[in-house]
């Protein structure tokens, strides 16, 4: 099957829209077709779509496109208010699944950080930027927000001149006040930052340092940190 076939299938109505209208569409995943399009005249805009997904009940399906969408832009309301960096939330149409929120023009911290090379740079140039994200994590811990998915894909930068992360994609967040669930948050935003650079590992207590200082309740979460972490090296020796 082509892409255009295939993405005709998957979009359904929202295909013609595309089509017609020349939007771009950034992603096409299992779960959600992320398109640039526009919301106020002139300015690049996000639409995050859920389309149908014909292999499930429709009654079902409706039912976990709403929750999905609502859960998503509830988060984003969230840390919006509690001062984390997010896209704006600009208008949502939970019976499409569907959230237009503000375009982020940068370029994701992946792609970012993996032109460094050499452990010096990252000392110099990126604990900074550890920090930042380490306070950033804090600040929605600390007001129960779980983000579900924390890659440094999930993070993009405004523009590069001001290295400020812009968390997105909590379409698999929650708002909880589980010590695991923040903890596993922390262990795959280390996995996530060991993946895309290696020898990293003095890196991350960037991230821990500036997360104790942000939040100072956070000692029992580190402690349950640490199990996650043991529980993920023995099962990586196992295999
Ligand atoms: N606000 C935004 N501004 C710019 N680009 C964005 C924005 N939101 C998402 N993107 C781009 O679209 C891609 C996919 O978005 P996102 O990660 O939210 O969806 P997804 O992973 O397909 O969905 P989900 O994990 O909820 O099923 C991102 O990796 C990013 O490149």
């Amino acid at each position: 099957m082509t892409d255009k076939q295939d993405l005709r299938k998957q979009c359904g109505q929202l295909y013609h829209e595309i089509e017609e209208k020349g939007w771009k569409v950034v992603k096409q995943g299992a779960e959600a077709i992320t398109i640039i399009t526009e919301f106020y005249p002139g300015e690049p805009c996000i639409l995050k779509s859920r389309p149908e997904k014909r292999w499930r009940h429709p009654i079902l399906d409706q039912k976990l496109t709403r929750k999905r969408c609502l859960i998503e832009a509830r988060l984003l309301a969230k840390c919006h208010a509690v001062g984390v960096n997010c896209p704006l939330l600009y208008f949502l149409e939970p019976n499409r699944g569907q959230i237009f929120m503000e375009y982020i023009g940068g370029p994701s911290v992946r792609d970012y950080i993996k032109e460094f090379v050499s452990e010096e740079e990252y000392e110099t140039s990126l604990a900074p930027l550890m920090k930042i994200i380490g306070s950033e994590v804090a600040k929605m811990h600390m007001n129960d927000i779980v983000h579900g998915d924390l890659t440094t894909s999930n993070m993009m930068f405004r523009s590069v001149e001001t290295l400020e992360p812009v968390f997105i994609d909590f379409g698999l967040g929650s708002v909880s006040e589980s010590e695991e669930d923040k903890a596993v948050d922390l262990y795959v935003l280390e996995r996530a930052i060991a993946s895309t650079l290696p020898d990293s590992a003095a890196l991350f207590h960037y991230v821990l340092e500036a997360y104790a200082k942000t939040w100072k309740q956070c000692k029992p979460t580190l402690r349950r940190y640490d199990e996650v972490r043991q529980r993920g090296r023995k099962r990586t020796m196992v295999g």
